[in-house]
């Protein structure tokens, strides 16, 4: 089957000045899809991201996301992209049900609707309780959820998560990347996940890309039987990547 790639990056690179941030990175995201970007701090995940959300676009190579040129394009994507954030960014005069209900305000869909649709997401995130409650009133879980449904709930095509499990205790993480492939999976959105956690990109996705720094894909690896072979083999791939990982100091960047 030949199905267009969701996510078409290829060889996009981006400096700053004299610093190389993204170097000739190419990757493909195919429907119901989950990739995760793995990288150690200052790898060039925020700046890959950036690409994929047309805030930036490449110094050269091109990135094209469901077709369009996300940076000249941006508008033609709205609705149809979604991201969530390390931290929630929800507005704090809003309850959950209004916070769920920005990005259809935008897309001006009817109040009525809006209402409805915010409330059958929080419901799907566990939030049936929390309906009308401020942002300070929950925890760092209970926001990451809201942001969560929020994100879910324009129906898009593609999710971007931004290290949105990383600040959380571990308990509630594993939860919340459980829930998350549980929502993806259901709606068959396809997504690209952002971490510097091993254990959270094999958790939440079909296909770990290990960045090197500059970003540039230094391996790859199917998710699934990693997950399968249990905490052993994901120590074993943990041990490998971090060779890799270590290899890379020693390489110049630029
Ligand atoms: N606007 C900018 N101007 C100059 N340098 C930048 C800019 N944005 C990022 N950089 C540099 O590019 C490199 C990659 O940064 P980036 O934020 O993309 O990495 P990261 O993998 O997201 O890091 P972290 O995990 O710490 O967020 C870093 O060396 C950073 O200092």
């Amino acid at each position: 089957m030949t199905e267009e790639p969701l996510i078409d990056i290829d060889h996009a690179s981006v400096s700053f000045d004299s610093l190389r941030a993204v170097d000739r990175f190419s990757m493909r995201l195919r429907p119901g899809e989950r990739v995760a970007l793995m990288g150690r701090t200052g790898a060039g995940k925020s700046t890959i991201l950036s690409l994929l959300v047309g805030s930036m676009r490449p110094t050269s190579g091109s990135v094209r996301i469901l077709g369009l040129d996300p940076y000249a394009q941006h508008a033609q994507l709205q609705g149809r992209v979604a991201m969530a954030f390390q931290t929630p960014r929800l507005l704090p005069w809003r309850t959950s049900l209004g916070n769920v209900a920005v990005g259809l305000e935008i897309l001006r869909r009817p109040k009525a609707e809006r209402r409805r649709i915010a409330e059958e997401w929080l419901g799907r995130v566990h939030l049936q309780d929390a309906l009308h409650k401020y942002p300070s009133q929950l925890s760092g879980g209970m926001r990451q959820r809201v942001s969560l449904a929020r994100a879910f709930a324009v129906k898009p095509e593609l999710i971007f998560l931004d290290e949105s499990f990383s600040a959380l205790d571990e308990v509630t993480a594993r939860s919340l990347r459980a829930d998350f492939v549980e929502l993806c999976e259901s709606t068959g959105t396809s997504a690209v996940i952002v971490t510097h956690s091993i254990e959270e990109a094999f958790a939440v996705a079909n296909r770990v890309i290990v960045l090197g720094r500059p970003a540039r894909v230094l391996c790859e690896y199917d998710a699934a039987p990693v997950r399968a072979g249990g905490q052993t083999e994901l120590d074993a791939v943990s041990t490998e990547i971090r060779a890799r990982l270590a290899e890379e100091t020693t390489v110049p960047a630029g």
